[in-house]
């Protein structure tokens, strides 16, 4: 577990990176920057469980171009789901909840994941455990504000000038942040690799 004291705020940011890349830093440091957080700790997945089946590198492997990407002194890249044995995020931040007591944890994704949100297993049960990030990406805008979970948590969103109160607001609370976007994505770069091999 990274270094953590109770009252820290601290971004969990989970993903396959399958493989890492500049929009996975970006996103970090947006979090880090408009939340006032004080950490982002990478949840490197043992496996997306709506992803199965999709070619993923083994963990150690993404883990190492992890941090040699994020070089970051806030940034901390970790593999705690396997170290726990999780696989589900609710799971996984119950017991981050449970073992880092007076953490503020806030869970943080790109818009992309906010469209699926509620496809994800206890999904409202997530949302009541600590407050959620929404990190614009191109082309999945509109789908994550017309989804599911957007709609169904609406009255609990944050403005997006409130960004520095979302990690001591009471769950369920969320906020959309618009920003710089990147258009970069994992399925783009294995695409990429895969031209370069043949
Ligand atoms: N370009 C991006 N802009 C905003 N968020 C992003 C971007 N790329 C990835 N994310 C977010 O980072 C987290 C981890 O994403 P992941 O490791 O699956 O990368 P990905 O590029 O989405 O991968 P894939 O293309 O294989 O689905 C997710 O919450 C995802 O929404
Ligand atoms: O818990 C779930 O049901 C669930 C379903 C889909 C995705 N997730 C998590 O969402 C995070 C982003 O996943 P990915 O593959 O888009 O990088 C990662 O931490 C996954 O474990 C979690």
């Amino acid at each position: 577990m990274p270094p953590h004291a109770p009252g820290m705020k601290v971004g969990l940011f989970g993903g396959s990176f399958n493989p890492p890349h500049e929009a996975h830093r970006l996103v970090a440091l947006t979090a880090l920057k408009r939340l006032g957080l004080d950490a982002v700790w990478w949840l490197v997945s043992p496996g997306n469980p709506l992803k199965v089946g999709h070619g993923l590198a083994p963990l150690d492997e993404r883990i190492a171009a992890a941090r040699r990407l994020a070089g970051h002194p806030r940034i901390h890249v970790t593999g705690i789901e396997a170290a726990l044995g999780t696989r589900y995020t609710f799971d996984t931040i119950a017991q981050l909840k449970a073992r880092c007591r007076g953490v503020r944890f806030v869970w943080i994704m790109g818009a992309d994941n906010l469209a699926q949100f509620h496809l994800w297993q206890n999904w409202r049960g997530i949302a009541d455990l600590l407050p959620i990030a929404v990190v614009d990406r191109p082309g999945a805008s509109l789908k994550a504000a017309a989804g599911v979970a957007a709609q169904s948590l609406a009255r609990h969103r944050l403005g997006e000038g409130d960004g520095r109160l979302l990690a001591k607001a009471p769950p369920p609370a969320w906020i959309f942040l618009h920003g710089i976007k990147s258009p970069l994505s994992s399925t783009a770069l294995r695409a990429k690799m895969q031209i370069h091999s043949n």
